[in-house]
Protein backbone atom coordinates (compact mmCIF):
# COMPACT_ATOMS: atom_id res chain seq x y z
CA UNK A 1 0.00 0.00 0.00
CA UNK A 2 1.18 3.21 -0.57
CA UNK A 3 2.47 5.32 2.05
CA UNK A 4 -0.75 8.02 2.21
CA UNK A 5 -2.83 4.89 3.99
CA UNK A 6 -0.09 3.63 6.54
CA UNK A 7 2.41 6.11 7.16
CA UNK A 8 0.11 8.70 9.21
CA UNK A 9 -0.53 6.49 12.52
CA UNK A 10 -1.46 8.82 15.01
CA UNK A 11 -0.24 8.20 18.62
CA UNK A 12 -1.73 5.84 20.51
CA UNK A 13 -0.60 4.41 24.04
CA UNK A 14 1.96 1.36 24.52
CA UNK A 15 -1.39 -0.54 25.50
CA UNK A 16 -3.92 0.88 22.86
CA UNK A 17 -6.88 -1.67 24.62
CA UNK A 18 -7.51 -2.51 28.13
CA UNK A 19 -10.07 -4.06 29.39
CA UNK A 20 -11.17 -4.25 33.39
CA UNK A 21 -13.47 -6.85 34.99
CA UNK A 22 -15.83 -7.16 31.89
CA UNK A 23 -18.94 -9.36 32.44
CA UNK A 24 -21.80 -10.57 30.25
CA UNK A 25 -24.29 -12.80 31.47
CA UNK A 26 -27.34 -14.24 29.14
CA UNK A 27 -30.39 -15.26 31.45
CA UNK A 28 -28.42 -18.11 33.40
CA UNK A 29 -24.97 -17.80 31.72
CA UNK A 30 -22.18 -15.99 32.12
CA UNK A 31 -20.60 -15.67 29.13
CA UNK A 32 -17.93 -13.05 29.74
CA UNK A 33 -16.88 -13.62 33.86
CA UNK A 34 -14.80 -11.06 34.44
CA UNK A 35 -12.38 -10.82 31.87
CA UNK A 36 -9.31 -8.75 32.32
CA UNK A 37 -6.56 -8.30 29.73
CA UNK A 38 -4.61 -5.77 27.61
CA UNK A 39 -3.02 -5.70 23.98
CA UNK A 40 0.05 -3.74 23.37
CA UNK A 41 0.57 -1.25 20.35
CA UNK A 42 1.97 -2.93 17.36
CA UNK A 43 1.12 -6.68 18.30
CA UNK A 44 -0.68 -9.36 16.66
CA UNK A 45 -2.48 -11.00 19.81
CA UNK A 46 -4.29 -14.40 19.96
CA UNK A 47 -7.52 -15.08 21.59
CA UNK A 48 -8.07 -18.58 22.31
CA UNK A 49 -10.30 -20.82 23.92
CA UNK A 50 -12.54 -23.40 23.07
CA UNK A 51 -15.79 -23.31 21.88
CA UNK A 52 -18.60 -21.35 23.99
CA UNK A 53 -15.45 -19.94 25.72
CA UNK A 54 -16.79 -16.08 25.56
CA UNK A 55 -14.05 -15.06 22.83
CA UNK A 56 -17.49 -13.94 20.42
CA UNK A 57 -18.91 -12.05 23.22
CA UNK A 58 -15.77 -10.57 24.37
CA UNK A 59 -15.46 -9.09 20.32
CA UNK A 60 -19.11 -7.53 20.76
CA UNK A 61 -18.71 -6.30 24.27
CA UNK A 62 -15.17 -4.41 22.61
CA UNK A 63 -16.72 -2.91 19.67
CA UNK A 64 -20.09 -1.90 21.43
CA UNK A 65 -22.34 -4.47 19.78
CA UNK A 66 -23.28 -5.45 23.48
CA UNK A 67 -22.89 -3.75 26.73
CA UNK A 68 -21.53 -5.14 29.63
CA UNK A 69 -23.55 -6.08 32.96
CA UNK A 70 -19.87 -5.04 34.88
CA UNK A 71 -16.57 -3.60 33.55
CA UNK A 72 -15.05 -1.64 31.33
CA UNK A 73 -13.23 -1.15 27.59
CA UNK A 74 -10.06 1.46 27.72
CA UNK A 75 -9.32 2.10 24.53
CA UNK A 76 -6.13 4.81 23.52
CA UNK A 77 -6.76 5.98 27.37
CA UNK A 78 -10.11 6.69 26.95
CA UNK A 79 -12.95 4.90 28.51
CA UNK A 80 -15.35 3.44 25.61
CA UNK A 81 -17.31 1.86 27.58
CA UNK A 82 -21.33 1.89 26.56
CA UNK A 83 -20.31 3.68 23.42
CA UNK A 84 -21.80 3.15 20.20
CA UNK A 85 -20.48 0.61 17.66
CA UNK A 86 -19.58 3.48 15.18
CA UNK A 87 -18.30 5.84 18.46
CA UNK A 88 -15.77 2.94 18.90
CA UNK A 89 -14.57 2.88 14.91
CA UNK A 90 -14.70 6.56 14.36
CA UNK A 91 -12.07 6.25 17.20
CA UNK A 92 -10.03 3.90 15.33
CA UNK A 93 -11.00 0.41 16.74
CA UNK A 94 -12.55 -1.51 14.01
CA UNK A 95 -13.87 -5.10 13.44
CA UNK A 96 -13.88 -6.83 10.05
CA UNK A 97 -17.75 -7.87 9.09
CA UNK A 98 -18.20 -10.34 6.45
CA UNK A 99 -19.52 -8.74 3.31
CA UNK A 100 -23.38 -8.95 3.58
CA UNK A 101 -25.02 -10.64 1.38
CA UNK A 102 -27.16 -7.63 -0.57
CA UNK A 103 -23.52 -6.02 -1.14
CA UNK A 104 -22.61 -9.10 -3.21
CA UNK A 105 -24.65 -7.42 -5.67
CA UNK A 106 -22.38 -4.76 -5.91
CA UNK A 107 -18.37 -4.65 -7.23
CA UNK A 108 -15.19 -5.09 -5.34
CA UNK A 109 -15.24 -1.14 -6.17
CA UNK A 110 -18.53 -0.29 -5.46
CA UNK A 111 -17.99 -2.06 -2.10
CA UNK A 112 -15.27 0.24 -1.25
CA UNK A 113 -16.48 3.01 -2.45
CA UNK A 114 -19.05 2.34 0.28
CA UNK A 115 -16.79 1.50 3.43
CA UNK A 116 -15.66 4.83 4.90
CA UNK A 117 -18.83 6.67 5.49
CA UNK A 118 -19.23 8.36 8.57
CA UNK A 119 -15.76 7.04 9.39
CA UNK A 120 -12.70 8.65 10.22
CA UNK A 121 -10.91 9.04 7.41
CA UNK A 122 -13.44 11.11 6.02
CA UNK A 123 -13.16 13.74 8.87
CA UNK A 124 -9.25 13.84 7.95
CA UNK A 125 -10.07 14.35 4.56
CA UNK A 126 -12.87 16.96 5.03
CA UNK A 127 -10.44 18.84 7.31
CA UNK A 128 -7.77 19.33 4.88
CA UNK A 129 -10.11 20.65 2.10
CA UNK A 130 -12.60 23.43 4.01
CA UNK A 131 -15.41 24.06 2.17
CA UNK A 132 -13.96 24.74 -0.75
CA UNK A 133 -16.13 24.62 -4.05
CA UNK A 134 -15.53 21.31 -5.67
CA UNK A 135 -14.82 20.18 -2.16
CA UNK A 136 -16.95 17.27 -3.08
CA UNK A 137 -15.51 16.11 -6.26
CA UNK A 138 -11.93 16.23 -4.78
CA UNK A 139 -13.16 14.24 -1.76
CA UNK A 140 -14.29 11.32 -3.77
CA UNK A 141 -11.50 11.48 -6.00
CA UNK A 142 -8.96 11.39 -2.75
CA UNK A 143 -11.70 8.09 -1.84
CA UNK A 144 -11.07 6.90 -4.99
CA UNK A 145 -7.18 6.94 -5.25
CA UNK A 146 -7.04 5.70 -1.25
CA UNK A 147 -9.48 2.54 -2.57
CA UNK A 148 -6.82 1.73 -5.45
CA UNK A 149 -4.31 2.19 -2.59
CA UNK A 150 -5.85 -0.93 -0.51
CA UNK A 151 -7.26 -2.84 -3.59
CA UNK A 152 -3.24 -2.97 -4.44
CA UNK A 153 -2.10 -3.15 -0.79
CA UNK A 154 -4.32 -5.97 -0.68
CA UNK A 155 -3.52 -7.85 -4.45
CA UNK A 156 -7.21 -7.57 -5.64
CA UNK A 157 -7.17 -4.69 -8.01
CA UNK A 158 -7.74 -6.85 -10.81
CA UNK A 159 -11.47 -7.87 -8.93
CA UNK A 160 -12.67 -4.30 -8.67
CA UNK A 161 -15.49 -5.18 -11.46
CA UNK A 162 -16.28 -8.03 -10.20
CA UNK A 163 -19.37 -8.53 -7.96
CA UNK A 164 -18.52 -9.25 -4.36
CA UNK A 165 -20.83 -12.14 -4.55
CA UNK A 166 -18.72 -14.09 -7.35
CA UNK A 167 -15.57 -13.78 -5.15
CA UNK A 168 -13.86 -16.97 -3.48
CA UNK A 169 -14.16 -17.17 0.25
CA UNK A 170 -10.31 -15.92 0.31
CA UNK A 171 -10.76 -13.28 -1.73
CA UNK A 172 -14.01 -12.09 0.25
CA UNK A 173 -11.57 -11.62 3.23
CA UNK A 174 -8.86 -9.82 1.57
CA UNK A 175 -11.76 -7.48 0.51
CA UNK A 176 -13.02 -7.44 4.60
CA UNK A 177 -9.62 -6.13 5.41
CA UNK A 178 -9.18 -3.97 2.49
CA UNK A 179 -12.47 -1.79 3.53
CA UNK A 180 -11.54 -1.94 7.46
CA UNK A 181 -8.68 -0.69 6.58
CA UNK A 182 -10.03 2.24 4.58
CA UNK A 183 -11.63 3.35 7.95
CA UNK A 184 -8.29 4.59 9.37
CA UNK A 185 -8.01 2.26 11.92
CA UNK A 186 -5.40 2.05 14.60
CA UNK A 187 -6.37 -1.22 15.74
CA UNK A 188 -8.44 -4.54 14.20
CA UNK A 189 -10.09 -7.12 15.82
CA UNK A 190 -10.26 -10.36 13.46
CA UNK A 191 -13.00 -12.91 14.06
CA UNK A 192 -11.46 -16.13 12.28
CA UNK A 193 -10.52 -14.10 9.40
CA UNK A 194 -9.12 -17.57 7.85
CA UNK A 195 -12.59 -19.38 7.36
CA UNK A 196 -13.16 -20.50 4.48
CA UNK A 197 -9.80 -19.24 2.65
CA UNK A 198 -7.11 -21.68 0.57
CA UNK A 199 -3.52 -21.89 2.15
CA UNK A 200 -2.00 -19.48 -0.63
CA UNK A 201 -4.37 -17.01 0.17
CA UNK A 202 -4.17 -17.47 3.99
CA UNK A 203 -0.60 -17.03 3.75
CA UNK A 204 -1.29 -13.61 1.76
CA UNK A 205 -3.66 -12.32 3.94
CA UNK A 206 -1.20 -13.37 7.14
CA UNK A 207 1.84 -11.54 4.99
CA UNK A 208 -0.59 -8.52 5.21
CA UNK A 209 -1.62 -8.69 8.31
CA UNK A 210 2.33 -8.59 9.56
CA UNK A 211 3.04 -5.88 7.05
CA UNK A 212 0.66 -3.75 8.82
CA UNK A 213 1.78 -4.85 11.96
CA UNK A 214 5.38 -3.87 11.51
CA UNK A 215 3.92 -0.33 9.98
CA UNK A 216 2.40 -0.07 13.62
CA UNK A 217 -1.15 -1.30 13.52
CA UNK A 218 -2.52 -3.41 16.34
CA UNK A 219 -4.37 -6.75 16.06
CA UNK A 220 -6.78 -8.98 18.12
CA UNK A 221 -7.28 -11.93 16.47
CA UNK A 222 -9.51 -14.60 17.04
CA UNK A 223 -9.13 -18.18 15.41
CA UNK A 224 -9.42 -21.62 15.78
CA UNK A 225 -6.64 -22.90 13.77
CA UNK A 226 -4.09 -23.52 17.06
CA UNK A 227 -0.99 -23.80 14.82
CA UNK A 228 -2.20 -20.78 12.97
CA UNK A 229 -2.03 -18.89 16.20
CA UNK A 230 0.99 -20.14 17.74
CA UNK A 231 3.34 -19.46 14.47
CA UNK A 232 1.88 -15.84 14.25
CA UNK A 233 1.35 -14.42 17.46
CA UNK A 234 4.01 -13.07 19.93
CA UNK A 235 1.67 -13.15 22.68
CA UNK A 236 -1.82 -15.37 22.87
CA UNK A 237 -4.65 -15.27 25.80
CA UNK A 238 -6.66 -17.99 26.48
CA UNK A 239 -10.16 -17.89 27.87
CA UNK A 240 -12.27 -20.67 29.31
CA UNK A 241 -15.77 -20.50 30.93
CA UNK A 242 -16.08 -16.83 30.15
CA UNK A 243 -12.81 -16.22 32.11
CA UNK A 244 -9.39 -15.70 30.98
CA UNK A 245 -7.42 -18.75 31.86
CA UNK A 246 -3.81 -17.41 31.16
CA UNK A 247 -1.37 -15.72 29.28
CA UNK A 248 1.87 -15.61 27.35
CA UNK A 249 4.04 -16.44 24.22
CA UNK A 250 2.69 -19.68 22.38
CA UNK A 251 5.80 -21.51 23.69
CA UNK A 252 3.87 -20.70 27.59
CA UNK A 253 0.36 -21.85 26.45
CA UNK A 254 1.43 -24.83 24.49
CA UNK A 255 3.01 -25.86 27.86
CA UNK A 256 0.40 -24.67 29.94
CA UNK A 257 -1.58 -28.53 31.36
CA UNK A 258 -4.72 -26.09 32.64
CA UNK A 259 -5.03 -24.95 28.34
CA UNK A 260 -4.62 -28.13 27.75
CA UNK A 261 -7.37 -29.52 30.27
CA UNK A 262 -8.98 -26.42 28.73
CA UNK A 263 -9.27 -28.27 25.17
CA UNK A 264 -9.94 -31.75 26.57
CA UNK A 265 -8.56 -32.91 23.49
CA UNK A 266 -5.15 -31.61 24.38
CA UNK A 267 -4.28 -31.12 20.82
CA UNK A 268 -2.52 -27.48 21.83
N1 LIG B 1 -27.03 -13.84 22.53
C1 LIG B 1 -26.82 -14.87 23.35
N2 LIG B 1 -27.83 -15.35 24.11
C2 LIG B 1 -27.63 -16.38 24.97
N3 LIG B 1 -26.44 -16.98 25.15
C3 LIG B 1 -25.40 -16.53 24.42
C4 LIG B 1 -25.53 -15.47 23.49
N4 LIG B 1 -24.32 -15.26 22.91
C5 LIG B 1 -23.48 -16.15 23.45
N5 LIG B 1 -24.12 -16.92 24.36
C6 LIG B 1 -23.53 -17.98 25.17
O1 LIG B 1 -22.40 -17.42 25.80
C7 LIG B 1 -21.32 -18.36 25.84
C8 LIG B 1 -20.10 -17.76 25.14
O2 LIG B 1 -20.39 -17.69 23.74
P1 LIG B 1 -19.39 -17.06 22.69
O3 LIG B 1 -20.04 -17.14 21.36
O4 LIG B 1 -18.94 -15.73 23.16
O5 LIG B 1 -18.17 -18.08 22.76
P2 LIG B 1 -16.98 -18.30 21.73
O6 LIG B 1 -15.76 -18.50 22.55
O7 LIG B 1 -16.95 -17.21 20.73
O8 LIG B 1 -17.42 -19.66 21.04
P3 LIG B 1 -17.08 -20.22 19.56
O9 LIG B 1 -15.61 -20.48 19.54
O10 LIG B 1 -17.88 -21.49 19.51
O11 LIG B 1 -17.52 -19.19 18.59
C9 LIG B 1 -21.86 -19.64 25.21
O12 LIG B 1 -22.32 -20.46 26.23
C10 LIG B 1 -23.00 -19.16 24.36
O13 LIG B 1 -23.96 -20.15 24.19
Amino acid sequence: MSESITQSRPDVADTPLRVEGLTKRFGGITAVDGASFEVEQGTLTGLIGPNGAGKSTTFNLITGMLSPDAGRVVFDGEDITGLEPYQIANRGLVRTFQIARELGEMTVLENMMLAPKHQRGEHLWRSVLPGARGGVVEQEEELLERVWEALEFFEIEHLAEEYAGNLSGGQRKLLEMARALLTDPDMLLLDEPFAGVNPTLEQRLLDHIHELRDQGYTFLLVEHDMDLIMNNCRHVIVMHQGQILTEGTPEEIKANEEVIEAYLGGDV
